[in-house]
């Protein structure tokens, strides 16, 4: 038996909502367009301060706003946070579940609300539906790929929330019938009204850090990536690099370079023009990440100039795919543009080895015996040049 007026509760959830929603709709202004979902979840926690700003005022307005239109709201503002999880996970939301399980909540909380007032039955409908939508919440994070802290604070968050209107759920099953709402004074109760009204913020608080991480991962990336090609830059590659041959001889695992030249492109560039020269560097850096393994890596190291990384990779297999690239260059696929061909020097890592750049050095010189043999052709550094590694 806890004397606390729940009033509070719904006072505090009330305010809580509205600064997460002034929150989210400040940072949804200034977050970049593709890290979706920081809106839906400001209207979601717009709507639970709006119910909660009308069961406050229970009593003193009439009960169509202070309990039917309050608990269409909080479902609503629910069913927006779970929608706004789908939008930033990349999942199309589910709009058609969502709206069956608002109907559905809507004809029974009219049924109590309108023709056979029952307190208990209204607290069954909304903790049974509540458990449902959080748990949707907690099932998307749980889904959801590259999870870091922020996710798994929100998901277990979401689960214990879950967790806790579910509880409210059960002990409403063996309430009294005589109970009602100014004479609920269980701890349940309490616990479940608290945790709505912390819940809105701590969760509010997980998701903003949800889409910081996001930010920070798109920044990262930005600054690692050269624009037009989506290749690694040319400082990070040389850093990626650094990493692979610590690893590789950590691990006596081979590891290959392969420097790459498009031939004779100043001569595409005079004949067609700059812009479908852009184009082809583009469809060629397309057609190493189609050729290449996940693990792989490309970097652009100059103009029309590329480099890729092969890691726990052996001189037959490094080859094969130098052989597989050139002959995909040359492949004349595309329309609107003209046909190219690239030359591949080859140098693979053989421990002790004079580090990264003396590795670029012996590809740089294998990429150069290849141009004098006559262009489009792959060559592998020489022993000597290895040598000197
Ligand atoms: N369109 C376009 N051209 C570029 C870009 N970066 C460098 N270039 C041009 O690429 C050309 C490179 O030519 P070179 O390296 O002199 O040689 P090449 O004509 O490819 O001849 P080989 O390398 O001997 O086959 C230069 O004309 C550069 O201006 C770019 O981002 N876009």
């Amino acid at each position: 038996m806890l004397g606390i007026d729940p009033r509070s509760f719904v006072v505090i959830t009330a305010a809580f909502g509205i600064l997460c929603s002034f929150v989210l709709f400040a940072l949804h202004s200034g977050f970049p367009r593709d890290i979706k979902g920081l809106a839906r979840w400001g209207r979601g926690c717009a709507f639970m301060a709006t119910a909660a700003a009308l069961l406050s005022m229970r009593g003193a307005i009439p009960s169509v706003f202070s309990n039917f239109l309050s608990d269409l709201l909080i479902i609503s503002g629910v069913g927006a946070i779970y929608g706004s999880l789908q939008e930033f996970t990349g999942v199309a939301p589910n709009t058609r579940r969502v709206t069956a399980l608002f109907f559905i909540a809507a004809l029974g909380l009219a049924w109590v609300t309108f023709a056979h007032d029952d307190y208990r039955v209204r607290v069954l409908i909304m903790s049974g539906v509540l458990t449902i939508l959080f748990s949707a919440c907690a099932w998307v994070i749980i889904k959801s790929r590259d999870k870091g802290f922020p996710d798994l604070f929100t998901q277990y968050l979401f689960i214990g929330t879950a967790g806790i209107t579910f509880a409210r759920f059960i002990t409403a099953i063996f309430e009294e019938r005589a109970v009602t709402f100014d004479k609920d004074f269980s701890l349940i109760r309490h616990v479940y009204l608290g945790t709505f009204a912390f819940s809105t913020v701590g969760l509010t608080l997980g998701f903003i850090l949800m889409v910081n991480r996001a930010l920070h991962s798109k920044l990262e990336y930005l600054a690692s990536r050269d624009h037009m090609t989506g290749a690694y830059r040319r400082d990070a590659f040389m850093q990626r690099l650094d990493d692979e041959i610590a690893a590789a001889e950590r691990q006596c695992k081979p590891l290959a370079l392969l420097m790459m030249d498009l031939d004779n492109f100043k001569s595409i560039n005079d004949r067609y023009g700059h812009t479908v020269g852009d184009h082809v560097i583009r469809d060629f850096a397309d057609k190493l990440t189609h050729e290449l393994r996940h693990n792989d890596c490309v970097g652009r190291y100059g103009g029309e100039e590329f480099i890729v990384l092969l890691p726990h990779t052996g001189e037959v297999d490094a080859k094969a795919i130098a052989e597989r690239i050139r002959d995909a260059a040359a492949q004349h696929t595309h329309g609107d543009i003209p046909a190219y061909t690239v030359s591949i020097g080859l140098a693979l890592l053989s421990p002790p080895t004079s580090g990264a750049q003396a590795l670029i050095d012996a590809a740089d010189k294998a990429m150069y015996m290849a141009k004098q043999a006559g262009k489009n052709k792959v060559e592998i550094a020489s022993v000597e040049m290895q040598e000197l590694l």
